[in-house]
């Protein structure tokens, strides 16, 4: 049976965006987003299934960094809609509700409602656990923000249902390998990062390269660098249509390589259609 690695506890909405798209294969939870990558590096883990951007809160900060850092390949991608749920232990009301505990995404996509109702937001790594924790010392006052699904895993009362403060709350997820899949069919996706010289016009530039062919720009993303000589130059995280060796994003790509100063192909994957946004 295959292995597939995410960060958190059974119940959390990653388990819940992985059972999506591998539903034979053992969740395996980790604490720590490095941790889920080390596991696919290794081998203990044949993929791994990160957040990368909600559309309420947005991107995940440390999953950017970690693509960078590491040599994985992004082979996937999961959209998962996110409800999250106040839970709390059986026979609580709202009224005596005064904390609640979730991860900070969590607690993020709900912040209207923690105000609304004068919480006190406490961040733990993940829902699930959040969940977990409060079945296992129930505390007077305190409640989690998590899944349906965990409730039921720990026994949980829903106290309140779609409570993120807005209903089209996605949460968009990699799917990460040690190896590049075989092409499969359908529209793709590319996700590559670069870093650009530092002068004017040098991002015009370099976005220009995808311009000139034709293709078309789904994300733009900038995160400072790590680099004690040159801190807050950024790094730019571009998501593209099309495959990395179709003709039009060669070509990009061969521009883009000879103009930027850093380039690094992340990887080419089956863009997701099937989240249910279509038909709407
Ligand atoms: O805590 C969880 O349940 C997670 O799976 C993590 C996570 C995240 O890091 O964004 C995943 C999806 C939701 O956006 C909320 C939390």
């Amino acid at each position: 049976m295959m292995r597939v690695a995410f960060q958190g506890t059974e119940g959390a909405f990653s388990e819940e965006a992985l059972l999506k798209t591998f539903p034979e294969a053992i969740p395996v939870g980790f604490p720590t987003f490095h941790q889920v990558f080390s596991a696919v590096t290794t081998g203990e883990a044949e993929y791994g299934v990160v957040p990368v951007e909600n559309t309420t809160a947005g991107i995940i900060n440390q999953t950017y960094d970690l693509l960078l850092e590491t040599d994985l390949h992004v082979i996937g991608e999961i959209v998962l809609k996110v409800e999250h749920c106040l839970l709390a232990p059986k026979g609580t009301t709202l009224e005596s509700i005064r904390k609640v505990k979730s991860h900070p995404q969590g607690l993020a996509q709900c912040d209207g409602f923690i105000a609304r109702y004068k919480l006190e937001g406490i961040p733990v790594y993940d829902t699930a656990g959040a969940a977990r924790e409060l079945a296992e010392h129930p505390e007077p006052g305190m409640a989690a923000i998590a899944s349906r699904r965990a409730a039921e895993r720990y026994g949980l009362q829903v106290v309140l249902e779609g409570i993120q403060d807005f209903t089209g709350n996605y949460t968009r997820f990699f799917v990460l390998s040690r190896h590049d899949e075989p092409r499969r069919e359908g529209p793709y996706k590319t996700s590559v990062v670069f870093t650009t010289r530092h002068r004017p016009g040098e991002l015009l530039a370099a976005l220009q390269a995808f311009a000139d062919q034709g293709i078309n720009l789904v994300k733009l993303e900038s995160r400072p660098r790590r680099d004690p000589d040159k801190p807050f130059s950024p790094i730019f995280y571009v998501d593209f249509e099309g495959h990395a060796e179709d003709p039009g994003p060669s070509q990009a790509l061969l521009a883009l390589l000879r103009r930027a100063s850093f380039v690094k192909v992340l990887g080419s994957y089956p863009a997701a259609l099937d989240w249910g946004l279509r038909s709407k």
